[in-house]
């Protein structure tokens, strides 16, 4: 849920009324789209700080409309780099929980405090204290 780039910058190429609304947008505007915003939007993620794997089935997925979950961005500068940072993440994942138990400590902040000024989307303090145990393989 939390994007590690928490924002999108785009410039409006030209004048551009917003349907719906009176809200025009002059030549070269900078605009800038809170993923993080959309990620946690309680309308289409119900009680977005649960940890709810189920959001992401593939019927859930189907079920949303586009870019209400974007973390690599979209549109023709959506992230290159998108099937290799989806491989590498998953890698890690595995690689560490095959050989470690990770769990809460009394230190994880629960839910993670987003630091406001950072800009990465990066916990209060830097980092989140976690219990890793090694798990010892029979
Ligand atoms: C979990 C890992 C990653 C995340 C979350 C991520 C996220 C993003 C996001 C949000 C953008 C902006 C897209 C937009 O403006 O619509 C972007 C652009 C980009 N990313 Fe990634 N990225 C990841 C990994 C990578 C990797 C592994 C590479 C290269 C090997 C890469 C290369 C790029 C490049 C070159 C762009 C600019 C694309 C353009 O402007 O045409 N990224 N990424």
């Amino acid at each position: 849920m939390y994007p590690p780039l928490p924002f999108l910058d785009r410039v409006t190429l030209e004048r551009y009324k917003v349907p719906n609304s009176d809200l025009v947008l002059e030549k070269n505007t900078p605009i800038y789209i809170s993923m993080t915003g959309m990620h946690y939007d309680p309308e289409y993620y119900p009680d977005p700080n649960k940890f709810d794997p189920e959001r992401f089935t593939e019927e859930n997925k189907r079920n949303r409309p586009p870019c209400i979950y974007f973390p690599f961005g979209e549109g023709p500068r959506i992230c290159i780099g998108m099937r290799m940072g989806l491989l590498q993440t998953k890698l890690a994942i595995v690689t560490i929980l095959r050989n470690y138990e990770v769990t809460p400590s009394k230190n994880t902040p629960i839910p993670m405090v987003i630091d406001p000024k950072a800009l990465l989307t990066t916990p209060v303090g830097g980092g989140i204290n976690l219990n890793i145990r090694k798990i010892k393989l029979n």
